[in-house]
């Protein structure tokens, strides 16, 4: 077997994943951050899963001008936002997090780590997505266990400039979402996503993609709707 993404990495990058390590161990009991505390499952399952589109990010920063930016929306203790700010210093990633707890965390990882192109928001995405400063202006977005398409659709897609992408880790269960998923992101200014299938070392057997959309239009006015209209009725429906 080849190299994994996580063995690529310089060791100053790898140092920051293990003291990441270390204050998730530390932090968890008192947070309930994640299920996942094992040394090696936090390896697999948060770090080589959150750098699974590492390649893509290197191709895109490769062939632009500008300095490029993703928001990770509903990052809980940092995944996959703050491991792919220890590894792409040349991005400027913005972490957006609703529950206070979990952000005041991830803001302690930023801190100890020293990630100095990392900012955290405890916020909801849906309401940071209506404002000026945000709206329309990350090259991706990108989500990882938050909701369906169809919900991180709305949610997420308004932060994405056009001609930039939408990106969501999902499962096999993606086939049954898409089935109003991807009216969701028509609707929201995406192109039809393609999937990208990808392995961790952890779960060679596990059936994981990315599910990738170019935004191709401007997000209409109306979205998002308010969160309690979003819960009543998902988009695409
Ligand atoms: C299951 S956790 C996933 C955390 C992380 N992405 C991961 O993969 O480990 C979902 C997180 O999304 C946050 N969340 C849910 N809806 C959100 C919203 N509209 N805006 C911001 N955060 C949200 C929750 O507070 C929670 O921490």
């Amino acid at each position: 077997m080849g190299q994994t993404r996580l063995e690529s990495l310089s060791d100053e990058q790898r140092e920051k994943l293990d003291l990441f390590a270390r204050l998730l161990i530390e932090h968890n009991e008192r947070l309930n951050l994640t299920r996942i505390i094992e040394p090696e499952e936090i390896k697999t399952k948060h770090f080589e899963d959150s750098l699974a589109p590492l390649e893509m990010f290197i191709d895109y920063q490769n062939n632009t001008d500008r300095l490029p930016s993703l928001a990770d929306i509903g990052s809980g203790g940092g995944f996959p936002g703050l491991v792919l700010a220890a590894v792409l210093p040349e991005w400027h990633i913005v972490s957006i997090e609703a529950t206070g707890k979990k952000a005041d965390f991830q803001q302690l990882v930023v801190e100890e780590l020293q990630l100095m192109n990392a900012e955290v928001i405890n916020d909801r995405a849906e309401t940071l997505s209506q404002e000026p400063e945000y709206r329309e202006t990350f090259d991706f977005a990108l989500n990882r266990a938050v909701g369906t398409v169809s919900l991180v659709a709305e949610i997420t897609g308004g932060l994405v400039r056009r001609g930039g992408y939408f990106l969501s880790y999902k499962g096999p269960k993606v086939d049954d979402e898409l089935k109003t998923g991807a009216e969701a992101l028509k609707l929201m200014g995406f192109a039809r996503p393609e999937q990208i299938p990808y392995k961790t070392s952890g779960e060679e057997a596990a059936d994981l993609r990315i599910l990738r959309a170019k935004k191709i239009k401007s997000t209409p006015r109306k979205y998002p709707r308010e969160f309690k209209y979003i819960k009543k009725r998902h988009l695409g429906m």
